[in-house]
């Protein structure tokens, strides 16, 4: 997800894809134009929107899932392994235009992994709630 913020800014510059006119100080005047739609850096700040649904929610219940629900310290390690290496596929799926179900595969591992974590709080915590 970190890597995703410099990976639009080099797209940005490859093809000259400015959002703001102050970016543009480079660029001839007749090329100083806003561009929203190029193909990459949309794509690029899709996968980067999609990490951030799914990985600020993660943080927040991993932390829980260690702290609250009793599982054991395997149970909590595999699920952020899979949860980590289900995102990188995500993103290599996404950034490489892979073909489907690849992302949407990876996408649903690491959500398996979030709406596990949850319910496993919840059931523990449901006395304390
Ligand atoms: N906000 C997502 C919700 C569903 C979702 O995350 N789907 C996965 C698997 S198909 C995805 O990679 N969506 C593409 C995206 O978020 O741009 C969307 O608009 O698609």
């Amino acid at each position: 997800m970190v890597v995703l913020s410099p990976l639009t800014g080099y797209f940005r510059h490859q093809g000259n894809v400015f959002s703001n006119p102050e970016d543009m100080g480079s660029l001839k005047e007749k090329d100083k134009k806003p561009i929203f739609d190029d193909p990459m850096v949309e794509r690029v700040r899709r996968c980067h929107l999609n990490d951030l649904e799914n990985i600020v929610p993660f943080i927040a219940l991993g932390l829980l899932f260690a702290l609250t629900s009793g599982a054991s310290t395997t149970t909590i390690v595999w699920h952020y392994r899979i949860f980590v290496v289900a995102r990188l596929l995500h993103t290599i799926a996404y950034i490489g235009a892979l073909p489907q179900p690849s992302r949407a595969l990876s996408f649903f591992a690491g959500l398996v992994v979030n709406v596990s974590m949850a319910v496993q709080i919840i059931m523990k915590n449901w006395n304390s709630f």
